[in-house]
């Protein structure tokens, strides 16, 4: 693979007019494929016109290549029926994101370029590239080859960064993305401003912005241990809209400074509203803050799960000191 450009994260949002592989329906799931690395959607049972809205992610090296898309009809007996296939040239997508480095696009929407159907691609209808407040967005409809009927919407899912002046690059999962100025946006300063007057004596000079427009959305496992937070990072976390379940647990592996006793990281303001001795659940509710400070990201991994019932857009910000 040649250099690591970032990380294309394509939502499949939904299949219409997909083919009959069964009696009367499929259990129709979709398959991408960029080089040698491959994604799944969940399948969906007796459904034509389906909707997953997942997010899978990929990393982009150079050459970019083409993303193939496949869809198949889960079968318990038997292979899996095939339901179609496209491709999608990701080239446009990333010529898109450089040009709007280059113009320093970073507030407002504004179309970088049209995709237009033709023979060698497989879009349904032209295709805008825009730069939506600096991320650059593609949403397409791809018409299934090989099969009579069915379509598929595919688009990317935002993030989007904030950073004082003069700080390092952050690299996220592998990606590194564009860092906006405070007085690009004025409401998330006032924000810091409320947090830090919340937390005296702690100073944070970024800002991870994270949408959940959905239950589907969600942040998987992770730690926030990058070495730009320093060694005991501490993170503010502040929840706008939709109310959702964050979970804790142990690293698997203890560190050698932990003690067998050791109490669960210090969150402040926060009842736990489940917790087994390893793992820890807490609902964040609009207007909640959240604390991770002192070992946290050391010895423990945190998530957004999937939920159901979260209908609604939730926006988390992250506020962090890059050290
Ligand atoms: O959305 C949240 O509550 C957490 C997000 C998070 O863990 C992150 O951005 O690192
Ligand atoms: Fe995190």
């Amino acid at each position: 693979m040649g250099e690591i450009l970032g990380l294309l994260k394509v939502v499949v949002v939904q299949g219409k007019r997909l083919v009959i592989r069964d009696f009367k329906s499929s259990d129709p799931y979709v398959v991408l494929k960029l080089g040698d690395q491959v994604a799944k959607t969940k399948v969906i049972n007796s459904c034509l016109n389906p909707v997953w809205n997942e997010e899978l992610t990929f990393s982009l090296a150079d050459p970019v290549g083409v993303l193939n898309l496949e869809v198949f009809d889960k079968d318990r007996f038997k292979a899996d029926d095939e339901m179609g296939h496209a491709n999608l040239n990701l080239q446009p997508l990333v010529s898109a994101a450089r040009l709007s480095h280059v113009l320093r696009v970073s507030s407002g929407e504004m179309t970088l370029r049209k995709v237009v159907p033709d023979s060698e691609n497989c879009l349904v209808r032209e295709s805008c590239i825009s730069s939506v407040n600096g991320e650059v967005v593609q949403s397409v409809w791809l018409r299934l080859r090989g099969v009579e009927s069915g379509e598929i919407e595919l688009k990317q899912r935002d993030t989007c960064y904030i950073a004082s002046a003069g700080l390092p690059d952050l690299v996220y999962s592998g990606y590194k993305p564009h860092a906006y100025s405070w007085n690009e946006f004025p409401p998330l300063r006032d924000i810091l401003d409320a947090v830090h007057k919340e937390l005296p004596g702690s100073i944070f000079n970024s800002l991870l912005l994270n949408r959940y427009k959905g239950g589907n959305d969600y942040v998987s496992w992770h730690a926030d241990d990058e070495k730009l937070y320093g060694s005991t990072p501490e993170i503010a976390s502040v929840t706008f809209g939709c109310e959702r379940e964050f979970l804790l647990k142990k690293k698997p592996h203890k560190s050698s400074q932990e003690r067998c006793d050791e109490k669960p990281p210090p969150l402040k303001r926060f009842k736990r509203s489940s917790s087994h001795s390893d793992q820890h659940s807490f609902t964040l509710k609009h207007g909640s803050l959240l604390v991770m400070r002192g070992n946290t990201q050391r010895d423990w991994l945190h998530s957004v799960p999937k939920r159901a019932k979260a209908e609604t857009t939730r926006i988390n910000l992250t506020f962090r000191r890059v050290v």
